[in-house]
């Protein structure tokens, strides 16, 4: 049957544990918008008695060739990730009907980082944001391990699993660094969220563990301002460079301005041990910027000093 069909395109070592069967899916809303795709609540229900569990499934919105590869490599990249830190892949569902693929997730019942913490900014204190940014951290630590870079690290791709638990999500833009470079270069930029971005990666589409870890101080920042709309990256930078910067030469402004020195401030109320640890992650030159390891102590460390 249709199941076999698929199988038989897949080679039997790729074959997932989890194939979902478009047919039992019920879709229930729609969740967010990632990279070239939506994400939708589904409960895969295949007794019909709404028994079933709740699944974040992922279509991709396209039927460009490019599209359609970057997606295969984002499922075998989440496929290939297992960390307490990283959204967990469940499988996947073909539909025959749109010869279409689907990615299929852990379901995170809090949403992404930015709705949390706008919705429940006063019980969420100093060591709770430290003890997401040491899980984030954790995170980028584990996926350095296996020689990935984000390269689209932001409070938008952090998800809320608990009270006391956020995760990776989001491996659209992931690169594998080569063996024999410490380095990916990017070839087509696409429309890049270049104030999350390490100058390098503004000015030559560089992205290493050191750019990634440029983009954890930024996520550091959109932490302790409660992802707040108005003290967002995007917006703080505009304001600097002058918000009627039109197209590409925003990208060379912000670079500019970068290289005299300027960065984000502290946000309010921000402690200033994590405040220059965000200004050790934004050193220009990369290899003056901490490893995930060092920002881990650092982090523990502040969380030490927020007990007494
Ligand atoms: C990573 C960011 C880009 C793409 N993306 C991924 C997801 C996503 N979301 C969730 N849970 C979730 C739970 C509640 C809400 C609500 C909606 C209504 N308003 C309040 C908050 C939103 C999301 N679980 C997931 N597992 C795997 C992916 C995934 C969403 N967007």
């Amino acid at each position: 049957d249709r199941d076999n069909f698929w199988r038989a395109l897949i080679p039997s070592h790729q074959q997932d544990q989890s194939v979902y069967e478009e047919r039992h899916l019920r879709y229930i809303s729609h969740l967010g918008k990632g990279n070239f795709g939506s994400v939708e609540l589904c409960r895969y229900d295949p007794l019909g008695d709404n028994t079933g569990e709740l699944i974040a499934v992922k279509k991709l919105q396209t039927n460009k060739q490019s599209n359609i590869e970057d997606f295969q490599k984002e499922i075998n990249t989440i496929r290939s990730l297992h960390s307490d830190y990283i959204v967990k892949y469940r499988g996947i569902c073909y539909s025959m009907g749109r010869l279409s693929m689907s990615l299929v997730m852990e379901y995170l019942p809090y949403g992404s980082l930015i709705g949390y913490l706008e919705k429940n900014r006063q019980h969420v204190n100093n060591r709770r944001m430290l003890l997401f940014a040491s899980q984030i951290c954790k995170g980028l630590e584990y996926l350095q391990s296996m020689r990935y870079v984000h390269r689209d690290l932001a409070a938008r791709n952090i998800l809320v699993a608990s009270d006391t638990l956020v995760k990776i999500a989001d491996f659209g833009l992931t690169k594998i660094i080569p063996f024999d470079k410490e380095y990916y270069r990017v070839t087509h930029p696409g429309e890049s969220p270049i104030f999350w971005y390490a100058p390098e990666s503004i000015t030559e589409s560089k992205f290493s563990h050191k750019s990634d870890v440029w983009s954890f101080g930024v996520v550091l920042h959109e932490l302790f301002s409660y992802c707040e709309h108005n003290r967002n990256p995007k917006r703080l930078c505009m304001q600097e460079i002058g918000n009627d910067m039109q197209g590409p030469s925003i990208a060379m402004h912000l670079n500019d301005i970068l290289k005299k020195n300027w960065r984000l401030a502290a946000p309010p109320h921000c402690p200033p041990k994590v405040y220059s640890m965000m200004m050790t992650c934004w050193a220009y030159c990369a290899d003056d910027r901490p490893t995930f390891s060092t920002l881990g102590d650092q982090i523990e460390a502040c969380i030490q000093d927020e007990r007494e």
